[in-house]
């Protein structure tokens, strides 16, 4: 009997009454039905949502990270457990948590095995160093091996568990035994041994030099030949992560660097440069096997470190350094076949510092909600902290002025505004010039001797006087505001001038951190530039010294003795130049390393043309900073500085000058030469390179002020110069000891002398004098430093004369 013939002799009652039941009971309990059904879902919703475990956003991960390795590992295990029984009551704990947390979200499991996989830009990344090395007599091969060994602790490589690690154990190639065709047409594909996605390359070379034939030459020809193969692409391991090259040699038989010293290693960073598109991730490093080989190497090694963990956290190689997306120096690698690198001059594209610019960059008026962001801006930053008023402070009181002493305007609200106001022609244009602004009234720049220091091509006149690394020196102003409008400026007349503070005040600690921020990026923007030393590069990382006298006036800034006693406290020593306009900030000034005052004319007139000072009574303001400078001369290292610019405060003006030593009896008087900036505010002015004197003639100039300043009975004599910078420095005899000159400075003793009696205590210059001025240094020999080596503009090497 069919399904239909059975219900056919019932079919008229039965499916009404069964329908009419069903309509009554729904009726009747319908509400509670509902409400059961809704209290399932409920329920289950929740055991759903309490039982999940949080998915990881693996997508977003970093490239290399190891947090990104650890889900799929854990994907791998959940598969495996399913297949094998749990034996302790732990596994049975975990396979439970697993089996729940795999449970209601099983997409998490399939976006894991796409990462681990292949194919996709989720996928984990290993990187491999590779470090090739040359080795004829078998030191390098020994000290190579031990290296490979040594950066894998840092780099957290665990050869147990290599899943683990975004680096995979360096390996050591010995160039004697390496196919060049294999690493140098093409980066070879390397397979990832512990499975996983695939692996990014990074050549690290130990080289030593030969001057004889060896393997070094065929493997530098085959660099050569690669880049010049006009079938090959002239970059064709621009798709390594990045390179980097220590050399060996021996300055016993090739002292210096022209002589031939790691002459191989140099030749290959350049070949290495050129093939990998500049992707030169730490500076060449150098070292002696016989003396400081092995400390060079360590050094390096911190760096190289450095350098590959933020590879692995960014996937770049930093600011500056090409291929990590900021191409930004303009350096050119030259042609190694003719030694022609170019002179260094890097132009930096200044990036937008959100941390410290704080402004909409109007430039005009304030308005009400603006105020209260001053207001809190020119906070001081943390509880207990001096507070910084941002209202005018006025320095053209008579009397003493204090810091914090403020003059409050009738209506601060209109009046109280940036100095340089973010996106302001001045922030432009003084960008655009390479400097970095620091909150709304500072800034900071790396100067070219800094740049010069860290390629080994020379220091500022400064490390030959007193002693100071360039490298190792930041070039910072707290304010980029003056109350002169010189005509030799290099402001390029953009700066903000004025006589009173009428600006929004930063706090001190604000100022500090962002310009020492500012320099350490500006120097890891030159790791990638051709010639820099891998220990000077690390060097520089610590500033030792700050020169505040980039533009702008820094006694303006009313918080300078707080930020002076910042940079002490970090052993920061700090040279100071003033303008001779604020005679009550010089005295309110606490100690300095050396205190500058600029004497830019012998009288008045000359004055008045040459600096084109905004107050009236400039010359008696002047006349007060002398009078100061001379009170200060036992208790400060004080510096006449004079800047010659022929036409306009040389010709006649010894003897005037010789008067003006005689009331302020500084410590030392730098005579220097004009340089020549060919800004429009020069050319305005009327300055033509006509006004450049000849060194020749700032030397005739230093011999009649010696001249003059004997005829007054003031004993001064010529104590050192730095020819190629056209700077001679006279020095009181208070510096001659044993008939030697003594300008150097002890900067540890400043600094101790500073702790033990503060910053009013009573010490003198003597007490922190340093050693015996070089004899390079001293007058009659030039001044270059004869470990550096001299360059013209184009970079070419200049025989000492
Ligand atoms: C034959 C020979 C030639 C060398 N030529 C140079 C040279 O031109 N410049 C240099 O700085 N060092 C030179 N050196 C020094 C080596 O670079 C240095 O001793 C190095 O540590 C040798 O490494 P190795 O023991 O692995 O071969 C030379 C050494 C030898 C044995
Ligand atoms: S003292 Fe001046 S010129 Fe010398 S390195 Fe420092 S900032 Fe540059």
């Amino acid at each position: 009997m069919s399904f239909n013939d059975w219900g056919a002799g019932r079919s008229a009652e039965l499916p009404s009454k069964a329908t009419n039941y069903a309509v009554e009971l729904w009726h009747e309990y319908r509400i509670a039905i509902i409400l059961s059904a809704l209290l399932v879902l409920g329920l289950l919703r929740v055991y759903l949502h309490l039982t999940e475990k949080r998915q990881e956003p693996l997508v977003f991960s970093k490239i290399y990270a190891p947090e990104a390795k650890a889900r799929p590992v854990e994907v791998a295990e959940t598969k495996d457990e399913k297949s094998t029984p749990a034996t302790s009551d732990e596994d049975t704990v975990e396979k439970k948590k697993t089996q729940l947390s795999n449970g209601p979200r099983r997409i998490k499991g399939e976006l894991a095995k796409k990462t681990r996989g292949g194919g996709n830009s989720d996928e984990l990344r290993k990187i491999q160093v590779l470090i090739f090395y040359s080795s004829l007599m078998a030191s390098t091969d020994k000290i190579v091996r031990d290296f490979a060994k040594a950066l894998q602790s840092p780099l957290g490589v665990n050869p147990e568990e290599p899943q683990d690690c975004p680096f995979l154990a360096p390996q050591t190639i010995d160039l004697a035994e390496a196919d060049y065709d294999e690493y140098f047409i093409s980066p070879p594909k390397i397979e990832n041994t512990s499975g996983g996605g695939p692996v990014d390359l990074f050549y690290l070379f130990v080289l030593p030099s030969y001057n004889i034939d060896s393997i070094n030459d065929s493997f530098l020809e085959h660099l050569r030949d690669t880049h010049h193969d006009f079938r090959i692409d002239t970059s064709p391991l621009s798709s390594i992560l990045g390179y980097s090259v220590f050399g060996f040699g021996d300055r016993e038989g090739w002292p210096t660097e022209e002589e031939g010293f790691c002459f191989q290693a140099k030749e290959l960073d350049r070949w290495m440069a050129k093939l990998t598109g500049r992707k030169r991730a730490y500076p060449l490093g150098m070292g002696d096997w016989k003396r400081d080989g092995h400390a060079r190497l360590s050094e390096w090694q911190l760096g190289l470190v450095d350098t590959l963990q933020l590879l692995e956290q960014t996937g770049g190689l930093g600011e500056g350094v090409a291929g990590s997306g900021d191409a930004v120096e303009s350096d050119d690698e030259g042609d190694a076949d003719d030694d022609d690198d170019d002179d260094g001059e890097v132009v930096f594209e200044e990036a937008p510092t959100s941390k410290v610019s704080k402004s909409k960059g109007s430039g005009g008026l304030e308005d009400l909600e603006d105020l209260g962001r001053i207001m809190e801006l020119s906070r001081a930053d943390g509880p207990g902290q001096q507070k910084a008023a941002p209202i005018a402070i006025d320095f053209t009181t008579d009397g003493k002025l204090t810091e914090g002493k403020v003059k409050s305007r009738k209506s601060p609200i209109a009046l109280v505004k940036e100095m340089v106001p973010k996106g302001s022609p001045t922030y432009n244009s003084l960008t655009k010039q390479g400097y970095q602004i620091v909150g709304s009234h500072s800034g900071v720049k790396i100067c070219r001797w800094t740049k010069s220091s860290l390629r080994g091509r020379g220091s500022c006149y400064k490390y030959s006087f007193y002693g100071i690394n360039s490298h190792q020196c930041m070039e910072t102003t707290p304010s980029l505001s003056c109350s002169n409008k010189c005509v030799f400026c290099w402001r390029h007349g953009t700066n903000p001038v004025g006589t009173t503070w009428r600006w929004v005040v930063d706090p001190p600690k604000l100022i500090f951190d962002g310009v020492r921020e500012g320099h350490y990026k500006k120097i890891k923007m030159m790791r990638g530039v051709p010639g820099v030393r891998a220990e000077r590069f690390a060097e520089a990382m610590r500033i030792r010294h700050c020169a505040l006298s980039l533009v702008g006036e820094p006694i303006f800034y009313p918080h300078i003795n707080e930020f002076l006693g910042m940079l002490h406290g970090e052993r920061i020593s700090s040279f100071l130049v003033c303008n001779a306009q604020h005679p009550d900030e010089l005295a309110a000034l606490q100690h300095v390393t050396q205190l500058y005052v600029s004497i830019d004319a012998s009288n008045r007139e000359s004055l008045r043309r040459i600096d084109r000072p905004l107050h009236r009574d400039f010359w008696e303001r002047f006349q007060r900073c002398l009078e100061i400078l001379r009170e200060r001369r036992f208790r400060q290292r004080t510096v006449f500085r004079l800047t010659l610019v022929k036409g306009f405060n040389v010709e006649d003006e010894a003897e005037g000058y010789a008067d003006l030593v005689e009331k302020g009896l500084p410590c030392f008087i730098e005579v220097k030469g004009v340089t020549y900036c060919g800004t429009s505010t020069s050319a305005g002015a009327g300055l033509t390179m006509a006004n450049v004197p000849f060194y020749q003639e700032v030397c005739d100039f230093v011999l009649a002020l010696e001249a003059a300043l004997k005829k007054r009975g003031l004993v001064y004599g010529i104590a050192a110069e730095h020819a190629h910078s056209c700077c001679i420095l006279l020095a009181s005899e208070r510096f001659r000891v044993g008939g030697k000159w003594h300008t150097l400075i002890d900067y540890e003793r400043f600094f101790e002398l500073l702790e033990e009696r503060g910053p009013d205590g009573d010490f003198t210059p003597e007490e922190y004098m340093g050693a015996e001025t070089p004899e390079w240094a001293t007058w009659g020999n030039g001044g270059f430093d004869p470990r550096d080596q001299r360059v013209d503009r184009k970079g070419r090497p200049i025989e000492a004369a």
